[in-house]
């Protein structure tokens, strides 16, 4: 392979800062600025060698068309009820955003509700949250530029679809709950610098709540809700089904844990200042979230003395936790992910059972009526609401594009029927198996994995293989059809592996726990392992495996090939966390220590310090060298701000890059008008998926299969 000159950049040997009496060298600290001229020039040097890099790769283009060609399936979104309307979100296959429609009945002429597409001429303009008043007279929706995570939050009329003046700027991880009288709606503000376009780094603290009253101006909004003494809280909030309750769950951080405050508005002479609120629940020790209600008889799901979640009667005329009931027990083995009342006396509860769904039909009185007929799989999305008398839920998996079924809860025996199901042209899915195996990890506990692959290969461990990890933050990672996995499969011949690895949600509290704090080694282990076992079982071998994370995930793989580098010939990290030693400094950061700990803690370091990809670089024993690195950020992430992946392929390029065994190549791709991945414009992933999956065919040698 052509050894690449790397760019020399300048390191501050003058930048030390003293962690708990360690004194720690930051000679990048300068990356962190992104404003400046410097910065600038380090990206520009960076994308100059990774751009040409990435376009020599000769399957990219072959990868494009064909990816371009399967990506070219109608997309739809379950139909939300609204008033008397229907809404969907449909793409009719390549659109950049998938478009809001209407209908006045299920099977009646769909027209165009609102375009995101037409909002700029590239894409970069999403729909990010969508929230119909009760009546759905009008509709509030929020838009993110750029990939950002700031968003703009707009209004229309649904009755001639026409467009109000309304505007609220500044809004960020934002609830969007109109009051019943449809008046006005309530929403979250962070106190913002001169600049919040998603470019700035900038600590988002003291999150506040506001009321806007349709049809006044931003300056005029009521603040009713605000926390100074606790900056790092969120104040989401919530409007109960009866409309007569505002319900308050402050977050700290990223964990399932809330605090449960109300206020009664029916006692409220309109919304003119700070609200009072009742307190119900004063401590973080478990989540709450509001299912529904009947009058002062509220329904949660909790994690409370059941870390695989339940269902609880909190009655707030009586809120006393000695009169709590469970309405539904936690399952000894499923975790219950979500529950929605439909028909005033139906629940619809979703459980995870070895990482695929199960839906469960129950009374609101709590005991079990049906369990839903379903394949193996994942319910990804749903929609029915206490006042409606059907459910709708989308299916998927990783060799099913999507199904999306209704049930009509008026029946005697309610059944679910196929409400739509599209099908990928050239993709026949009776080619294909998945199997879900148990591998041992390090430690010698069992972690599920799923292995995707054309049927009747050869166990000879010549096979590609991607393998694909998360490992945090209580997410589960679940069956998915991903076209461009498909493509790799059919066509580069590969093998597709995802291990449900500790940190995640897929067995709950507990096991979001033993990825946590000092148990994040465990994480890393059960990535390490799943390679070593796909070796073992000879699906693979260690120079044809690629491994690949974002976010979280992207943590994952940069600490994987500081740490096991002959494990991967390739390995390609997403927005990672690189720094954790100032991870929580910008933006959002702060709200990562409920997984990652805190840098200020002594004992917190002690583990940040032994992983952090930044600071565990080193040339690689015994002749190794580093697999062949992609690196992926973009100038608009304001989630993972692009300072941790400058500073690690800038400390990465300088102790290895000139190591003379290190021949494989060591690269970043800078995107611009372009953020964590939310929202991100079809052109630009199929442009993106192209450069990484013709990365990967260069750097572990696969040859295009027609
Ligand atoms: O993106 C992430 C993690 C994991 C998934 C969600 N996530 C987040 O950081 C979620 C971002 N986020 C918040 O952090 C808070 C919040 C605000 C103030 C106080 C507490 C919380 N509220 C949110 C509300 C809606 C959507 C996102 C929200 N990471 C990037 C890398 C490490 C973790």
């Amino acid at each position: 392979a052509s050894v690449i000159h790397y760019p020399k950049s300048r390191r501050d040997e003058n930048a030390v800062n003293d962690y708990h009496g360690s004194k720690i060298h930051d000679p990048y600290v300068w990356l962190e600025d992104p404003d400046s001229e410097e910065t600038k020039r380090f990206i520009e040097q960076q994308n100059a060698i990774t751009m040409p890099y990435l376009s020599a790769c000769e399957t990219r283009e072959n990868f494009k068309t064909r990816l371009t060609e399967m990506w070219d399936y109608p997309k739809y979104g379950c139909p939300i009820k609204k008033g008397a309307k229907y809404f969907y979100l449909h793409n009719s296959g390549l659109q950049n955003q998938s478009v809001l429609y209407v209908q006045d009945s299920l099977d009646s002429e769909a027209q165009v509700f609102l375009d995101p597409n037409k909002l700029s001429e590239d894409g970069t303009v999403a729909l990010a949250k969508r929230s119909f008043s009760d009546d759905g007279e009008f509709f509030a929706y929020s838009l993110s530029y750029k990939g950002s995570d700031w968003v703009t939050i707009k209004f229309m009329k649904v009755d001639g679809q026409e467009q109000l003046p309304d505007t609220l700027e500044n809004a960020k991880f934002t609830s969007m709950a109109w009051t019943h009288d449809n008046r006005g709606l309530f929403y979250n503000r962070y106190p913002t610098g001169d600049k919040a376009d998603g470019t700035e780094t900038d600590l988002n603290l003291n999150q506040k709540l506001y009321y806007h009253v349709l049809g006044t101006s931003q300056s005029d909004d009521v603040l009713c809700a605000e926390f100074p003494e606790h900056p790092k809280w969120s104040t989401g909030a919530g409007v109960s089904d009866c409309g007569r309750y505002l319900i308050l769950t402050p977050h700290e951080g990223s964990a399932p844990f809330n605090r449960l405050f109300y206020c009664d508005l029916k006692y409220q002479e309109g919304i003119t200042g700070l609200l009072p609120f009742v307190t119900v629940v004063d401590n973080f020790d478990a989540q709450y979230e509001y299912i529904t209600n009947e009058g002062t008889l509220f329904t949660f799901k909790t994690n409370f003395k059941s870390p695989r979640y339940k269902l609880i009667n909190i009655d707030f005329s009586k809120p006393e936790m000695e009169n709590w009931t469970t309405l539904v027990e936690e399952d000894e083995n499923d975790v219950l992910k979500w529950a929605t009342c439909v028909k005033q006396n139906f629940l619809v509860l979703c459980y995870l059972h070895d990482v695929k769904s199960i839906l469960r039909l129950h009374k609101i009185t709590g005991e079990r009526l049906m369990t839903f007929p379903l394949d193996i799989g994942s319910i990804v999305e749903h929609f029915g609401k206490r006042k409606d008398s059907e459910i709708f839920y989308k299916f998927t998996s990783f060799l099913t594009p999507e199904v999306i079924y209704r049930c009509d809860l008026t029946q005697e025996d309610p059944q679910p029927k196929v409400f739509r199901e599209t099908n990928v042209k050239g993709f026949d899915s009776s080619q294909y198996q998945t199997v879900q195996v148990f591998y041992p990890s390090k430690d010698g506990t069992k972690i599920p994995m799923f292995i995707v692959h054309k049927k009747g290969i050869e166990l000879d461990g010549s096979h590609p293989l991607y393998l694909f990890g998360y490992g945090g933050f209580n997410i589960s990672v679940t069956p998915s059809f991903n076209v461009s996995r498909i493509v790799f499969m059919r066509h580069l011949g590969g093998v597709i592996a995802i291990p449900n690895l500790r940190g995640g949600g897929e067995y709950g509290e507990t096991w979001h726990q033993a990825g946590c704090f000092g148990n994040k080694q465990n994480v890393f282990d059960d990535f390490q392992y799943a390679a070593i076992y796909l070796t073992q079982q000879k699906y693979t071998s260690p120079e044809k495996i690629t491994i690949v994370g974002g976010s979280n995930g992207g943590l994952l793989v940069g600490a994987c090939i500081n740490q096991r580098p002959e494990l991967f010939g390739c390995a390609v990290s997403h927005v990672p966390v690189m720094d954790m030693l100032k991870f929580h400094k910008f933006t959002i950061g702060h709200a990562w220590t409920t997984d990652f700990g805190s840098p200020d803690k002594e004992e917190d370091f002690k583990w940040l310090i032994k992983y952090s990809p930044l600071h565990n670089i080193k040339i690689p024993e015994s002749g190794a060298q580093y697999p062949a690195l992609l690196l992926l950020t973009a100038d608009h992430d304001d989630r993972v701000v692009p300072l941790h992946s400058l500073k690690y392929i800038a400390q990465l390029q300088h102790c290895v890059g000139s190591y003379e065994k290190q021949t494989n190549p060591l690269l970043i791709r800078i995107d611009t008008k372009a953020g964590h991945g939310f929202g991100k414009p079809t052109a630009k992933i199929i442009e993106e998926c192209s450069d990484i999956y013709g990365f990967i065919s260069r750097n572990v040698n696969l040859k295009w299969q027609d």
